[in-house]
Parts: C-alpha cells; structure tokens; sequence
C-alpha cells in the first residue's frame, strides 16, 4: 500500500489536500498527530510520502514546516500542490455572533481572517490551536459559546454551522503544499528547485546570491529568510526558481551559489504545479499493463468517485441549512446541473442519457439526505 502523510486531525486542510492528491496518485491518506510525525514516519519509512503546507498566499510562509526541512537528512521535495482555501466562522448550531467569547483556530487561519475578526469580534480573545480541525473539535465540546475558523468539511465532521462564510480577507487565498518522498523524482517538463542557504555575514552577501540566478536569466520565484536559530541577526535563505537541477545553467549557478555561502542545501526540483488543485480535473495519465493493471486503475477512479460524491454530500448537507421541509427539491436547479453534465458528457464523447440518469439517482439521494436532517433538526 502507497501511503500519504498529513497532518491531522480530519478536517484540515492538510486533509482536504491530502484526499486530492492522493485521489489522483492512488495513495491512501495517513493521518498524523504533528508535521515533525509527518516527517519522522516518511524518515523511518513507516510512509510513502507526505505532504506539508510551506505558504499561503495571505499568511506567508509556515516556518515549522521550513524550519523541519532544513534539518531532514534524506527527504525530498517531490511536488507541489496548490489549494484554493475558503475560510468560515464556525460555532455549534444556535450561537450566534453576539454570544461568542473565544476565536479558536491556526494561527495561519487567523491571519488570513485578520479583517473580518477587526471589523467584526474587535473585542474576543483569540485562542492559537495546532490546527484548524482541533479548533472545530474544541468549539464543538465546549461548553461556552466559543467559535472557530476552519473548513467546511471542519463545519461537517464536527457538527458545526457556518455562521460566516468566506472571511477569508482576499477571495483567491491559496496554500501551496510540497509533497516530501526518500527519492528524488524523474520527470519532464516545466521544472522548479528549492533550496536553503546560510549567509557568511558580510557586505554584499545577498547581491552574491541573486546574481549567479541573474546573470543566467533565471527566473527567481520566492526568497525568504528565517531566524537561523543561532544568533539574534543571524538568518537562513529559502530559495525557489525555474529550472530542473540537472540543467547545465540551473548546475552552473547552484555551484557558484555554493562557493558564496556558508552552507547550501537542496531541498528538490520537483514539477511546476499547474494550480488546478481544487478539482482533480486532470487525470494522470495511465500506462496499465493487462487486465490486473487495468482493473487496478479502475478502482482507483473509483475511489475518486467516491471522494467526489463525499463531498457533494457534505454540501448538500450546508445547503440543506438555507432550506425548509417543504422546498427541498428545486427542479429548475436540478435542470440547470443537468444542461450543464449533459453538454460535458456530449464533448467527451459520452452518452449524456447515461450521465442524466447517474445525476437523477444522485439528485434522489440528495433531497432524501436533506429531508432527513432536516426532520432531525425539527424544521
Ligand atoms: O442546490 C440545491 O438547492 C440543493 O439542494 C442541491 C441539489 C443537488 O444535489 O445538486 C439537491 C436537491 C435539489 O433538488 C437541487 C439540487
């Protein structure tokens, strides 16, 4: 069994990347108590690979995770994955803003909501958690009307609502993930290197690093430094650009770059993500071999299939929150969602009836799932 690494509990985002890509690549998600276990299971090949968050487009880098990579031996950066993030304001079902007294969450998440908790709980003590699932864990067994900032799948797994949606502070908050193997991957293609330098303290010292990229054209895509843990004013630089490490000019600069710091350390080259990560849109493709070969990549899209429909669930069931007994069933969307599958269905090439009738059995499932917890809920 291939397995993948997060970090846990459910409900993370670590969680909602890890079902991604291991969906896509037919590994089996691990859960994992912390991002040190993550790395010391994948160390003692006790698993496959792991992946770990390094940056989010609003909260910056995650230093735990760079600071752990700059002390791994034999661990590689394989991939990168890129994971569009929505954030929600999460309370147990009847609370309601007024009656909150603890924000709970990651302290990523809490930057990324730095705007909505100013404007909106300018005066509730934030509470840092291990995770944006411990957070919903926590609000969900506390007694005091307490809240959380998480994920929708959070919101499901913990018995949560959504008492804001999106508070995320810009729409198009992304967190890239790197996925960490024991061997260094071959393949083609639009290539990226990571590494991490330490600077001898002296005049100039940066200019030497940016100027063996420079003056080959290459194309320097983040730079970032971290306290080296040493000495207060002392830091380490992590460094991605393009470029695959076994390429003469990506070799060249990575030599000179070496023989202008203190210590240098490759931490990959691994391909450029496309940035599709919030759907597994694009299949990999498959060279099965006979009928073994074939009906395993089956079974792997059909564990796709099933992920797929899990989380249709899940927000069948928000959307069940905005809905009464008796307007359940909305056939004008219903008709909408088929026009669309059915037309998606003709352009590769498969019989739209066949499509029309899954989506009828999944619309059945759908309205039954809602009138269920609906009845549940006494609406
Ligand atoms: O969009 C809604 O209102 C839903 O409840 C979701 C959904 C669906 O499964 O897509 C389910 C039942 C409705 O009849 C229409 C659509």
């Amino acid at each position: 069994m291939y397995t993948l690494g997060y970090l846990g509990p459910q409900g993370t985002f670590s969680h909602t990347a890890a079902l991604h890509y291991a969906g896509r690549h037919g590994y089996t998600p691990v859960c994992c108590s912390s991002l040190d276990a993550v790395m010391q299971k994948l160390a003692s090949q006790k698993l496959t690979c792991g992946i770990v968050p390094v940056e989010n487009s609003l909260g910056g880098s995650v230093g735990e995770t760079l600071d752990l990579l700059t002390r791994a031996e034999g661990i590689w950066v394989t991939a990168e994955f890129l994971l569009p993030v929505k954030q929600h304001l999460l309370a147990r079902p009847g609370v309601v803003l007024a009656d909150i007294s603890k924000v709970y969450s990651h302290p990523q998440a809490l930057a990324q909501c730095r705007s909505f908790l100013k404007q909106q709980l300018p005066n509730t003590p934030v509470v840092e958690t291990v995770s944006t699932a411990s957070a919903a864990l926590m609000v969900a067994g506390a007694e005091a009307a307490t809240a959380a900032v998480g994920s929708q799948s959070a919101a499901v797994t913990y018995g949560l609502q959504i008492l804001y949606a999106d508070i995320q502070d810009k729409a198009d908050n992304t967190t890239r993930f790197w996925v960490l193997g024991r061997e260094k991957p071959s393949f083609s293609g639009k290539a990226k290197t990571s590494l991490v330098l330490a600077l001898q303290d002296s005049p100039g010292a940066l200019c030497r690093i940016l100027s063996p990229l420079a003056q080959r054209g290459i194309n320097l895509t983040r730079i970032e430094s971290r306290p080296s843990g040493s000495k207060l004013g002392e830091y380490i630089f992590f460094i991605d650009f393009e470029g695959h490490s076994n390429n003469r000019e990506v070799c060249d600069a990575v030599r000179e770059l070496r023989e202008n710091t203190f210590w240098l350390k490759m931490l990959g080259c691994y391909p450029v993500a496309t940035g599709d990560g919030d759907m597994p849109s694009r299949w990999e493709p498959v060279q099965p071999v006979g009928l073994p070969g074939l009906r395993k990549e089956i079974d792997k899209i059909d564990d796709n299939i099933l992920r797929l429909l899990t989380r249709r669930q899940e927000l069948v069931e928000q959307v069940a929150a905005f809905k009464s007994k008796d307007m359940v069933v909305d056939s004008s969307r219903e008709e909408e969602i088929l026009c669309r599958v059915k037309e998606m269905a003709c352009q590769s090439g498969i019989d739209p009836d066949i499509v029309e009738g899954i989506y009828r059995q999944i619309f059945i499932g759908a309205v039954r799932r809602q009138v269920d917890l609906l009845a549940s809920c006494g609406n």
